[in-house]
Protein backbone atom coordinates (compact mmCIF):
# COMPACT_ATOMS: atom_id res chain seq x y z
CA UNK A 1 0.00 0.00 0.00
CA UNK A 2 1.34 2.98 -1.05
CA UNK A 3 2.15 5.48 1.77
CA UNK A 4 -0.21 8.95 2.78
CA UNK A 5 1.17 12.22 2.91
CA UNK A 6 -0.30 13.88 6.05
CA UNK A 7 -0.72 17.77 7.89
CA UNK A 8 -1.34 17.34 11.68
CA UNK A 9 -2.98 20.47 12.92
CA UNK A 10 -3.04 20.62 16.96
CA UNK A 11 -0.43 18.25 16.83
CA UNK A 12 0.59 18.80 20.45
CA UNK A 13 -3.25 18.38 21.97
CA UNK A 14 -4.54 15.24 22.58
CA UNK A 15 -6.24 14.38 19.12
CA UNK A 16 -2.64 15.73 17.37
CA UNK A 17 -0.45 13.34 19.73
CA UNK A 18 -2.60 10.44 19.26
CA UNK A 19 -2.47 10.45 15.78
CA UNK A 20 1.21 10.53 16.14
CA UNK A 21 0.97 7.44 17.94
CA UNK A 22 -1.24 5.77 15.70
CA UNK A 23 1.25 7.00 12.44
CA UNK A 24 4.13 5.85 14.67
CA UNK A 25 2.26 2.32 15.10
CA UNK A 26 2.00 2.09 11.69
CA UNK A 27 5.43 2.70 9.69
CA UNK A 28 5.62 3.52 5.85
CA UNK A 29 1.80 4.16 5.78
CA UNK A 30 2.25 7.67 6.53
CA UNK A 31 4.63 10.40 5.85
CA UNK A 32 3.90 13.57 7.99
CA UNK A 33 4.53 16.66 5.96
CA UNK A 34 3.76 19.65 8.36
CA UNK A 35 2.69 20.32 12.05
CA UNK A 36 1.04 23.13 13.46
CA UNK A 37 -0.09 23.88 17.37
CA UNK A 38 -0.78 26.79 19.05
CA UNK A 39 2.64 27.52 20.60
CA UNK A 40 2.06 27.36 23.81
CA UNK A 41 4.36 23.87 24.17
CA UNK A 42 7.24 24.64 21.39
CA UNK A 43 9.83 22.12 23.10
CA UNK A 44 7.18 19.32 22.56
CA UNK A 45 6.09 20.83 18.49
CA UNK A 46 9.82 20.19 18.46
CA UNK A 47 10.94 16.90 19.39
CA UNK A 48 7.54 15.97 17.20
CA UNK A 49 9.34 17.72 14.24
CA UNK A 50 12.09 16.10 14.86
CA UNK A 51 10.94 12.85 15.08
CA UNK A 52 8.34 12.94 11.77
CA UNK A 53 11.29 15.03 9.91
CA UNK A 54 8.33 17.39 9.02
CA UNK A 55 9.14 19.95 5.90
CA UNK A 56 7.23 22.73 7.95
CA UNK A 57 6.37 23.64 11.52
CA UNK A 58 3.84 26.12 11.76
CA UNK A 59 3.18 28.22 15.09
CA UNK A 60 0.26 30.85 15.45
CA UNK A 61 1.87 32.63 18.25
CA UNK A 62 2.75 36.47 16.97
CA UNK A 63 5.44 38.34 17.73
CA UNK A 64 8.77 39.60 16.81
CA UNK A 65 10.67 36.79 18.54
CA UNK A 66 8.74 34.02 17.66
CA UNK A 67 10.37 32.81 14.86
CA UNK A 68 13.96 32.72 17.25
CA UNK A 69 12.09 31.18 19.53
CA UNK A 70 11.13 28.07 17.20
CA UNK A 71 13.73 27.41 15.69
CA UNK A 72 15.86 27.63 19.15
CA UNK A 73 13.78 24.80 19.98
CA UNK A 74 14.19 23.09 17.11
CA UNK A 75 17.92 23.02 16.87
CA UNK A 76 17.76 21.76 20.53
CA UNK A 77 15.43 18.92 19.99
CA UNK A 78 17.44 18.06 16.46
CA UNK A 79 20.77 18.54 19.04
CA UNK A 80 18.84 15.72 21.24
CA UNK A 81 18.37 13.39 18.73
CA UNK A 82 21.66 13.58 17.62
CA UNK A 83 20.71 15.32 13.66
CA UNK A 84 21.99 18.72 13.27
CA UNK A 85 21.20 18.99 9.88
CA UNK A 86 17.51 19.45 9.89
CA UNK A 87 15.93 22.56 9.24
CA UNK A 88 12.17 22.46 8.20
CA UNK A 89 10.20 25.58 6.63
CA UNK A 90 8.86 27.62 9.98
CA UNK A 91 5.73 29.56 9.42
CA UNK A 92 4.38 31.81 12.65
CA UNK A 93 1.52 34.23 13.27
CA UNK A 94 -2.13 33.81 13.14
CA UNK A 95 -2.40 32.36 9.36
CA UNK A 96 -0.31 29.49 10.08
CA UNK A 97 -2.05 26.97 10.59
CA UNK A 98 -4.30 28.18 7.34
CA UNK A 99 -1.05 27.82 5.44
CA UNK A 100 0.25 24.34 6.60
CA UNK A 101 -3.36 23.18 5.98
CA UNK A 102 -3.30 24.38 2.40
CA UNK A 103 0.00 22.29 1.37
CA UNK A 104 -2.06 19.93 -0.65
CA UNK A 105 -1.04 16.87 1.52
CA UNK A 106 -3.03 13.48 0.86
CA UNK A 107 -4.67 13.79 4.54
CA UNK A 108 -4.99 17.07 6.75
CA UNK A 109 -5.86 16.18 9.95
CA UNK A 110 -7.67 19.50 12.28
CA UNK A 111 -6.92 18.74 15.65
CA UNK A 112 -7.12 22.20 16.43
CA UNK A 113 -10.19 23.16 19.43
CA UNK A 114 -12.50 25.91 18.52
CA UNK A 115 -13.40 27.73 15.40
CA UNK A 116 -10.31 29.17 15.00
CA UNK A 117 -10.24 26.06 13.06
CA UNK A 118 -12.52 27.24 10.24
CA UNK A 119 -10.10 28.62 7.76
CA UNK A 120 -7.90 25.76 8.24
CA UNK A 121 -11.01 23.40 7.49
CA UNK A 122 -11.41 25.28 4.32
CA UNK A 123 -8.11 25.82 3.76
CA UNK A 124 -7.60 22.11 3.26
CA UNK A 125 -10.63 21.16 1.40
CA UNK A 126 -9.82 24.11 -1.21
CA UNK A 127 -6.36 22.06 -2.01
CA UNK A 128 -8.17 19.24 -2.71
CA UNK A 129 -6.96 17.11 0.38
CA UNK A 130 -9.07 14.49 2.57
CA UNK A 131 -9.91 16.44 5.67
CA UNK A 132 -9.92 13.98 8.74
CA UNK A 133 -12.36 16.22 11.16
CA UNK A 134 -11.91 16.13 14.78
CA UNK A 135 -12.73 19.96 14.95
CA UNK A 136 -16.21 19.50 14.53
CA UNK A 137 -16.57 23.66 15.54
CA UNK A 138 -15.18 24.41 12.00
CA UNK A 139 -17.55 22.57 10.21
CA UNK A 140 -20.40 23.46 12.69
CA UNK A 141 -19.58 27.12 12.22
CA UNK A 142 -18.99 27.48 8.84
CA UNK A 143 -22.33 25.18 8.07
CA UNK A 144 -23.53 25.69 4.31
CA UNK A 145 -19.89 27.61 3.32
CA UNK A 146 -18.33 24.28 4.47
CA UNK A 147 -20.62 22.04 2.92
CA UNK A 148 -19.86 24.01 -0.11
CA UNK A 149 -16.39 23.54 0.14
CA UNK A 150 -16.46 19.81 0.25
CA UNK A 151 -16.06 16.88 -2.43
CA UNK A 152 -18.48 14.28 -1.66
CA UNK A 153 -16.35 11.95 0.71
CA UNK A 154 -13.74 14.66 1.63
CA UNK A 155 -14.23 15.04 4.72
CA UNK A 156 -13.91 11.65 7.17
CA UNK A 157 -14.89 12.32 10.12
CA UNK A 158 -12.70 11.68 13.59
CA UNK A 159 -15.35 12.67 16.19
CA UNK A 160 -16.09 9.26 17.23
CA UNK A 161 -19.81 9.69 17.04
CA UNK A 162 -19.38 10.68 13.82
CA UNK A 163 -16.84 8.08 12.96
CA UNK A 164 -19.03 5.39 14.53
CA UNK A 165 -21.90 6.83 11.74
CA UNK A 166 -19.81 6.78 8.96
CA UNK A 167 -19.37 3.22 9.95
CA UNK A 168 -22.35 1.68 10.28
CA UNK A 169 -23.41 3.62 6.89
CA UNK A 170 -20.90 1.30 5.45
CA UNK A 171 -23.70 -1.48 6.69
CA UNK A 172 -26.93 -0.29 4.85
CA UNK A 173 -28.04 2.22 1.75
CA UNK A 174 -28.66 6.11 2.77
CA UNK A 175 -31.94 5.65 1.24
CA UNK A 176 -32.56 2.93 4.23
CA UNK A 177 -31.71 5.19 6.88
CA UNK A 178 -34.25 5.99 9.39
CA UNK A 179 -32.86 7.61 12.05
CA UNK A 180 -29.42 8.67 13.93
CA UNK A 181 -28.75 7.64 17.93
CA UNK A 182 -26.04 9.26 19.04
CA UNK A 183 -24.19 8.14 22.23
CA UNK A 184 -23.24 10.45 25.37
CA UNK A 185 -21.74 9.30 28.35
CA UNK A 186 -23.58 11.94 30.85
CA UNK A 187 -20.23 13.44 31.56
CA UNK A 188 -19.23 13.59 35.17
CA UNK A 189 -22.36 15.25 36.39
CA UNK A 190 -24.81 12.59 34.85
CA UNK A 191 -27.57 12.33 37.91
CA UNK A 192 -27.06 15.61 39.49
CA UNK A 193 -29.89 17.81 39.38
CA UNK A 194 -29.69 21.49 38.19
CA UNK A 195 -29.48 22.77 41.87
CA UNK A 196 -26.74 20.57 42.61
CA UNK A 197 -24.90 21.27 39.36
CA UNK A 198 -24.37 25.23 40.86
CA UNK A 199 -21.60 24.17 43.09
CA UNK A 200 -19.18 21.69 40.73
CA UNK A 201 -15.62 22.41 40.31
CA UNK A 202 -13.71 23.00 37.28
CA UNK A 203 -11.71 20.42 38.58
CA UNK A 204 -14.37 18.02 39.14
CA UNK A 205 -15.79 19.07 34.82
CA UNK A 206 -12.09 18.31 34.24
CA UNK A 207 -12.54 14.73 35.45
CA UNK A 208 -14.08 13.06 32.96
CA UNK A 209 -15.78 9.03 33.46
CA UNK A 210 -14.55 7.27 30.41
CA UNK A 211 -11.99 9.81 27.66
CA UNK A 212 -9.21 11.34 28.61
CA UNK A 213 -9.49 14.59 26.07
CA UNK A 214 -8.44 18.39 26.00
CA UNK A 215 -10.12 21.01 28.19
CA UNK A 216 -12.69 22.79 26.12
CA UNK A 217 -13.84 19.19 24.95
CA UNK A 218 -14.02 17.77 28.24
CA UNK A 219 -16.05 20.79 30.04
CA UNK A 220 -18.39 20.45 27.05
CA UNK A 221 -18.96 17.18 27.57
CA UNK A 222 -19.97 18.00 31.43
CA UNK A 223 -22.14 21.00 30.15
CA UNK A 224 -23.55 18.25 27.62
CA UNK A 225 -22.25 21.25 24.76
CA UNK A 226 -20.42 19.10 23.19
CA UNK A 227 -23.42 16.65 22.39
CA UNK A 228 -25.62 19.35 21.10
CA UNK A 229 -22.27 20.22 19.02
CA UNK A 230 -22.46 16.90 17.35
CA UNK A 231 -25.85 17.01 17.12
CA UNK A 232 -25.32 20.21 14.97
CA UNK A 233 -22.31 18.30 13.16
CA UNK A 234 -24.26 14.84 12.76
CA UNK A 235 -26.71 16.80 10.52
CA UNK A 236 -24.58 18.51 8.90
CA UNK A 237 -22.01 15.83 7.60
CA UNK A 238 -24.62 13.11 7.00
CA UNK A 239 -27.73 15.19 6.10
CA UNK A 240 -30.23 14.06 8.42
CA UNK A 241 -32.83 16.12 9.98
CA UNK A 242 -32.77 17.28 13.48
CA UNK A 243 -35.95 15.10 14.11
CA UNK A 244 -34.75 12.19 13.32
CA UNK A 245 -31.30 12.56 15.19
CA UNK A 246 -31.77 11.49 18.86
CA UNK A 247 -28.96 11.47 21.88
CA UNK A 248 -29.04 8.44 24.84
CA UNK A 249 -27.08 8.49 27.39
CA UNK A 250 -24.92 5.50 27.58
CA UNK A 251 -21.99 5.77 30.39
CA UNK A 252 -19.60 2.81 29.04
CA UNK A 253 -18.90 4.78 26.02
CA UNK A 254 -18.63 1.49 24.34
CA UNK A 255 -21.26 2.12 21.74
CA UNK A 256 -20.39 5.01 19.76
CA UNK A 257 -23.42 5.50 18.22
CA UNK A 258 -25.80 3.67 15.64
CA UNK A 259 -27.82 3.77 12.42
CA UNK A 260 -31.21 2.70 12.25
CA UNK A 261 -32.93 1.68 9.33
CA UNK A 262 -36.42 1.29 7.96
CA UNK A 263 -36.74 -2.06 8.73
CA UNK A 264 -36.03 -1.70 12.06
CA UNK A 265 -32.65 -2.41 12.04
CA UNK A 266 -29.82 -1.22 14.16
CA UNK A 267 -26.38 -1.33 13.87
CA UNK A 268 -24.04 -0.01 16.60
CA UNK A 269 -20.10 0.74 16.63
CA UNK A 270 -18.37 -0.56 19.83
CA UNK A 271 -14.98 -0.79 21.02
CA UNK A 272 -13.13 0.14 24.32
CA UNK A 273 -13.04 4.43 24.25
CA UNK A 274 -10.11 5.00 22.25
CA UNK A 275 -9.87 7.34 19.97
CA UNK A 276 -6.68 5.58 18.19
CA UNK A 277 -9.73 3.88 15.67
CA UNK A 278 -11.34 6.86 15.05
CA UNK A 279 -7.82 8.77 14.09
CA UNK A 280 -6.62 5.93 12.29
CA UNK A 281 -10.20 6.03 9.92
CA UNK A 282 -9.68 9.41 9.48
CA UNK A 283 -6.18 8.89 7.91
CA UNK A 284 -6.78 5.56 6.07
CA UNK A 285 -10.31 5.77 5.03
CA UNK A 286 -11.79 4.24 3.17
CA UNK A 287 -9.00 1.46 4.57
CA UNK A 288 -8.87 0.12 8.34
CA UNK A 289 -5.37 -0.48 9.72
CA UNK A 290 -4.46 -3.55 11.56
CA UNK A 291 -4.22 -3.63 15.31
CA UNK A 292 -4.75 0.11 16.29
CA UNK A 293 -6.58 -0.62 19.48
CA UNK A 294 -7.91 -3.84 21.54
CA UNK A 295 -11.58 -5.16 20.62
CA UNK A 296 -14.25 -5.35 23.45
CA UNK A 297 -13.59 -8.18 25.40
CA UNK A 298 -16.65 -10.73 25.64
CA UNK A 299 -15.05 -13.32 27.53
CA UNK A 300 -15.91 -11.72 30.95
CA UNK A 301 -19.50 -10.27 32.17
CA UNK A 302 -19.81 -6.72 31.26
CA UNK A 303 -23.01 -4.30 30.81
CA UNK A 304 -23.80 -1.69 28.55
CA UNK A 305 -26.40 1.03 30.01
CA UNK A 306 -28.71 3.36 27.58
CA UNK A 307 -30.63 6.03 29.27
CA UNK A 308 -32.52 9.12 28.36
CA UNK A 309 -31.13 12.40 29.09
CA UNK A 310 -32.28 14.78 31.46
CA UNK A 311 -33.05 17.85 29.20
CA UNK A 312 -33.71 20.08 32.75
CA UNK A 313 -30.24 19.54 33.99
CA UNK A 314 -28.51 19.83 30.87
CA UNK A 315 -30.62 22.07 28.46
CA UNK A 316 -27.47 22.61 25.78
CA UNK A 317 -28.57 19.58 23.55
CA UNK A 318 -32.09 21.21 23.52
CA UNK A 319 -30.47 24.56 22.58
CA UNK A 320 -28.44 23.64 19.82
CA UNK A 321 -30.96 21.57 18.01
CA UNK A 322 -32.91 25.27 18.16
CA UNK A 323 -29.59 26.68 16.69
CA UNK A 324 -28.83 24.00 14.36
CA UNK A 325 -32.51 24.93 12.87
CA UNK A 326 -32.11 28.52 12.60
CA UNK A 327 -28.37 27.24 10.85
CA UNK A 328 -26.80 30.89 9.39
CA UNK A 329 -24.58 32.76 12.15
CA UNK A 330 -26.53 31.04 15.30
CA UNK A 331 -24.67 27.88 15.55
CA UNK A 332 -20.98 30.33 15.37
CA UNK A 333 -22.80 32.58 17.84
CA UNK A 334 -23.88 28.96 20.53
CA UNK A 335 -20.29 28.13 19.73
CA UNK A 336 -18.30 31.13 20.41
CA UNK A 337 -20.51 32.34 23.37
CA UNK A 338 -20.07 28.78 25.12
CA UNK A 339 -16.21 29.53 24.25
CA UNK A 340 -16.02 32.53 26.16
CA UNK A 341 -17.88 30.95 29.07
CA UNK A 342 -16.07 27.41 29.10
CA UNK A 343 -12.67 29.96 29.79
CA UNK A 344 -15.07 32.00 32.14
CA UNK A 345 -15.62 28.85 34.54
CA UNK A 346 -12.50 27.80 34.20
CA UNK A 347 -10.86 31.15 35.92
CA UNK A 348 -13.50 31.10 38.49
CA UNK A 349 -15.79 33.61 36.76
CA UNK A 350 -18.71 31.58 36.68
CA UNK A 351 -20.77 29.04 37.66
CA UNK A 352 -21.58 25.45 35.97
CA UNK A 353 -25.19 26.23 35.20
CA UNK A 354 -24.30 29.60 34.03
CA UNK A 355 -22.22 28.60 31.25
CA UNK A 356 -25.53 26.99 29.27
CA UNK A 357 -27.52 30.07 30.78
CA UNK A 358 -24.94 32.87 29.04
CA UNK A 359 -24.96 30.98 25.88
CA UNK A 360 -28.84 30.41 25.97
CA UNK A 361 -29.44 34.60 26.56
CA UNK A 362 -26.61 34.74 23.70
CA UNK A 363 -28.43 33.44 21.62
CA UNK A 364 -31.78 34.84 22.16
CA UNK A 365 -30.01 38.48 21.76
CA UNK A 366 -29.18 36.99 18.47
CA UNK A 367 -32.62 36.03 17.30
CA UNK A 368 -33.35 39.40 18.65
CA UNK A 369 -31.24 41.24 15.76
CA UNK A 370 -28.25 41.52 17.82
CA UNK A 371 -25.14 40.52 15.96
CA UNK A 372 -25.12 40.18 12.06
CA UNK A 373 -27.17 37.88 10.85
CA UNK A 374 -27.23 35.96 7.67
CA UNK A 375 -29.59 32.87 7.78
CA UNK A 376 -29.31 30.49 4.55
CA UNK A 377 -26.81 30.03 1.87
CA UNK A 378 -25.62 32.88 1.10
CA UNK A 379 -23.37 32.93 4.95
CA UNK A 380 -20.08 34.34 4.37
CA UNK A 381 -16.58 33.43 6.37
CA UNK A 382 -16.32 36.97 7.60
CA UNK A 383 -20.21 36.83 8.16
CA UNK A 384 -19.77 33.77 10.67
CA UNK A 385 -16.54 35.52 11.83
CA UNK A 386 -18.05 38.97 12.93
CA UNK A 387 -21.31 36.96 14.57
CA UNK A 388 -18.21 34.91 16.71
CA UNK A 389 -17.01 38.26 17.35
CA UNK A 390 -20.00 39.77 18.03
CA UNK A 391 -20.83 36.54 20.14
CA UNK A 392 -17.99 36.43 22.67
CA UNK A 393 -18.31 40.13 23.33
CA UNK A 394 -22.11 39.19 24.20
CA UNK A 395 -21.15 36.47 25.92
CA UNK A 396 -18.24 38.34 28.19
CA UNK A 397 -20.61 41.57 29.02
CA UNK A 398 -23.23 38.87 30.30
CA UNK A 399 -20.69 36.73 32.17
CA UNK A 400 -19.84 40.23 33.89
CA UNK A 401 -23.26 40.91 35.01
CA UNK A 402 -24.17 36.95 35.88
CA UNK A 403 -21.03 36.60 38.68
CA UNK A 404 -21.29 39.29 41.28
CA UNK A 405 -19.54 36.76 43.57
CA UNK A 406 -16.52 34.59 42.91
CA UNK A 407 -17.54 31.16 42.56
CA UNK A 408 -14.12 29.56 42.38
CA UNK A 409 -11.53 31.86 44.59
N1 LIG B 1 -9.45 14.84 22.48
C1 LIG B 1 -10.35 14.00 22.04
O1 LIG B 1 -10.36 12.82 22.39
C2 LIG B 1 -11.40 14.48 21.08
C3 LIG B 1 -11.35 15.75 20.53
N2 LIG B 1 -12.26 16.13 19.59
C4 LIG B 1 -12.15 17.45 19.00
O2 LIG B 1 -10.85 17.60 18.48
C5 LIG B 1 -10.41 18.95 18.61
C6 LIG B 1 -9.12 18.98 19.42
O3 LIG B 1 -9.39 18.53 20.71
P1 LIG B 1 -8.21 18.16 21.74
O4 LIG B 1 -7.12 17.47 21.02
O5 LIG B 1 -8.86 17.49 22.87
O6 LIG B 1 -7.73 19.62 22.17
P2 LIG B 1 -6.37 20.06 22.86
O7 LIG B 1 -6.66 21.30 23.61
O8 LIG B 1 -5.78 18.92 23.60
O9 LIG B 1 -5.40 20.38 21.64
C7 LIG B 1 -5.62 21.47 20.78
C8 LIG B 1 -4.44 21.62 19.86
O10 LIG B 1 -4.68 22.70 18.96
C9 LIG B 1 -3.55 23.60 19.01
N3 LIG B 1 -3.96 24.93 18.65
C10 LIG B 1 -4.68 25.82 19.36
N4 LIG B 1 -4.86 26.96 18.67
C11 LIG B 1 -4.23 26.77 17.49
C12 LIG B 1 -4.05 27.57 16.34
N5 LIG B 1 -4.55 28.81 16.25
N6 LIG B 1 -3.35 27.05 15.30
C13 LIG B 1 -2.83 25.81 15.37
N7 LIG B 1 -2.98 25.00 16.42
C14 LIG B 1 -3.67 25.49 17.47
C15 LIG B 1 -3.05 23.46 20.43
O11 LIG B 1 -1.74 23.96 20.56
P3 LIG B 1 -1.36 24.82 21.87
O12 LIG B 1 -1.61 23.92 23.04
O13 LIG B 1 0.06 25.16 21.65
O14 LIG B 1 -2.27 26.01 21.87
C16 LIG B 1 -3.13 21.95 20.59
O15 LIG B 1 -2.07 21.34 19.89
C17 LIG B 1 -11.56 19.71 19.27
O16 LIG B 1 -12.38 20.26 18.28
C18 LIG B 1 -12.33 18.60 19.98
O17 LIG B 1 -13.70 18.89 20.16
C19 LIG B 1 -13.26 15.30 19.17
C20 LIG B 1 -13.37 14.05 19.71
C21 LIG B 1 -12.47 13.55 20.71
C1 LIG C 1 -14.32 10.97 22.25
C2 LIG C 1 -15.27 11.91 21.67
O1 LIG C 1 -15.70 11.78 20.55
C3 LIG C 1 -15.76 13.01 22.51
O2 LIG C 1 -16.34 14.04 21.73
C4 LIG C 1 -16.78 12.35 23.37
O3 LIG C 1 -17.95 12.32 22.65
C5 LIG C 1 -16.91 12.98 24.66
O4 LIG C 1 -17.79 12.24 25.42
P1 LIG C 1 -19.25 12.71 25.80
O5 LIG C 1 -19.50 14.06 25.20
O6 LIG C 1 -20.17 11.67 25.25
O7 LIG C 1 -19.21 12.76 27.29
MN1 LIG D 1 -17.45 13.02 20.28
Amino acid sequence: MTSRSVTLLGSTGSIGTQAVEVIDAHPGRFEVRALAAGGRDLAQLARQAVHLQVEQVAVSLQGADVRDRVEEALDHAAREAGLTAYRPEVITGPDAATTVAGNGADVVLNGVTGSIGLRPTLAALAAGSTLALANKESLIVGGPIVRAAAAPGQIVPVDSEHSAIAQCLRGGRREELRRLVVTASGGPFRGLTREQLRDVTPEQALAHPTWDMGRVVTTNSATLVNKGLEVIEAHLLFDVPFDDIEVVVHPQSVVHSMVEFVDGSTLVQASPPTMHIPIALGLSWPDRLADVAAPCDWSSASTWEFLPLDHEAFPAVRLAERVGRAGGTFPAVYNAANEECVDAFHEGRLRFPDIVDVVARVVDDHAGGNGSDAPGVDLSVDQVLAADAWARRAASDRIAGAAPDRPHP
